[in-house]
């Protein structure tokens, strides 16, 4: 092909069929790609022919292609390379068996009483398909729930799967510590390391664009599922409990059924957590009513599931893609601070040299829909009612006195007076929540816990004498009067 009239920089690749172009960007550096014939789609989202599809913030992903393709690439990223060893043809095949369960939920759901070419016996009314995805760290969990979702909406069934969050080291599309759901109607794109499940729109649940998806948040508030693995069990079952009435719940809605995304606490770890770990998984066996496990490249894993769930639901290894890329801590950290920024100011990347701006997309959008301007009021202290939630205010076990017992409980809401200088509030992300309830008979000590998150704001500034505080948030609603929860994110708006 001629590479005259390209952009500086670009490299024309031919991919075979069934293969995948696999890339990693650093930091401060963004990439774009066309595709300029055939088909091809980045975790299971297809691209459009001729639009440059524009990534950035340490994006690490893959273009793959069923029947080959050819693609365009500018400039050269640090890392890339591609490969014909893909486990897609088995998330293929996982895909049409999800499928086929939604199918027959449908049929089931709208009062048909046979599916074509199936008989009378074989037909009985069908669960849709409700999967948790579960694995060792970086085994490509957040990426295969994807996978699966983006093959599901594409089905053209007019399906709407609804995609679970529970990992809050990912952030799903709010910010780190968030635990999240959403009803997912059009593919999910891949272009920057801080929105692992897609589009900006949603970074800001406060405010309103005509794409946006209306998660279902609720706020844990650390990175580490490990830290208070009691509220995480709480809010677990609170989305489950949740997504039956928030969710539209017509035929085609609810035979899309849900996949669960999970943190890596999951896999195999110390003895001492795997109780923690067992619990957490049968909280979401229940709260989902899962009927299958996808284990993600453990051996060891998944015949513990087995061992434990085959009786109740079907357990599935799933190969691991050698694309997954080992993401350390200090990169992790990195993409929490870029998640609150997005949250803030949603994603620009500036397009390579030699790419006219107009004729890049981000997620296939054009790249000024992804801009978003936060605002930054100063309220009183006493505006807002923020608490913490147990753990953080209590010493370990070992620091106690010999007999003594710790008083405050890990799910004990604490109010926490942002006047005193040792609030610990500045830079800190809060969640602010809904309202209680309006009902003072059906209010309880633990209430907070169970409020759904409206949006999240960080405190910029604190000024102990006059007795404010400076707050950026992603729109100009007052928050004056709501409560707020404050976790262990902390984030500086350089
Ligand atoms: N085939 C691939 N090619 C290139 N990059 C990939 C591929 N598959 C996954 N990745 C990247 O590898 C990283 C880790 O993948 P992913 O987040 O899916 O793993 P995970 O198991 O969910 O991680 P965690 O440990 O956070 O639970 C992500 O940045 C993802 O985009």
């Amino acid at each position: 092909m001629s590479t005259q009239n390209l952009p500086p920089d670009t490299q024309v690749l031919v991919l075979k069929p069934e293969s995948e172009y696999r890339f990693e960007l650093d930091p401060d550096t963004a990439l774009a790609i066309k595709l300029v014939r055939g088909k091809a789609e980045i975790f299971g989202a297809e691209l459009v022919p001729g639009k440059y599809y524009l990534f950035g913030v340490e994006c690490k992903a893959a273009v793959f292609t069923w029947k080959g393709c050819t693609i365009e690439i500018s400039p050269e990223p640090s890392t890339e390379y591609d490969s014909e060893d893909t486990p897609m043809r088995a998330y293929g095949n996982l895909h049409i068996a999800l499928e086929k369960m939604r199918v027959r939920s449908l049929l089931s759901l709208s009062g048909s009483s046979l599916a074509p070419g199936e008989s009378q016996s074989t037909t009985k009314p069908s669960d849709p398909p409700r999967v948790l995805v579960i694995g060792p760290a970086n085994s490509g969990k957040t990426t295969l729930c994807k996978i699966l979702v983006n093959y599901c909406v594409r089905a053209g069934q007019g399906w709407s799967p609804i995609l679970v969050n529970v990992d809050p080291n990912d952030g799903g599309w709010a910010v780190p510590g968030a635990l999240s759901a959403a009803a997912v109607h059009d593919p999910i794109h891949t272009y920057s390391a801080a929105t692992s499940l897609g589009s900006a729109a949603t970074t800001a649940p406060m405010s309103l664009a005509s794409n946006t998806l209306f998660p279902l948040v609720y706020w844990y508030g650390h990175a580490d599922s490990k830290r208070n693995p009691k509220l995480m069990e709480r809010l677990i079952r609170n989305i489950g409990e949740n997504l039956e009435e928030r969710f539209d719940q017509k035929p085609e809605n609810k035979a899309s059924g849900c996949i669960v995304d999970t943190p890596a606490l999951f896999s195999s770890g110390p003895a001492a957590t795997a109780e923690a770990r067992q619990r957490l998984i049968r909280a979401c066996v229940d709260a989902f009513r899962i009927n299958t496990i996808l284990v993600v490249g453990q051996e060891k894993l998944s015949a513990e599931m087995k061992k434990i769930y085959s009786k109740q639901l079907t357990v599935i290894k799933v190969p691991k893609s050698g694309g997954v890329v080992d993401l350390d801590n200090t990169f992790r950290e990195r993409v929490h601070s870029h998640q609150i920024h997005t949250y803030m100011y949603g994603t620009n990347i500036r397009p390579p040299p030699g790419i006219p701006s107009n004729l890049v997309f981000v997620a296939g959008e054009p790249n000024s829909d992804f801009i978003l301007s936060p605002a930054s009021t100063t309220v009183n202290i006493g505006d807002l009612s923020i608490f913490r939630i147990g753990t953080e205010a209590m010493a370990p076990v070992s620091a106690l006195p010999i007999g003594a017992k710790r008083v405050v409980s890990e799910m004990q809401p604490i109010p926490v007076d942002a006047s005193l200088s040792g609030s610990g509030l500045l830079n800190r992300v809060l969640a602010i929540m809904a309202p209680f309830n309006p009902d003072e008979n059906e209010r309880y000590d633990e209430e907070v816990l169970d409020l759904t998150v409206r949006g999240f704001v960080v405190v910029t500034g604190l000024d102990l004498k006059a007795k404010r505080m400076t707050i950026l948030k992603p729109n100009r609603d007052s928050i004056a009067g709501k409560t707020a929860v404050v976790g262990t994110f902390e984030w500086l708006d350089e």
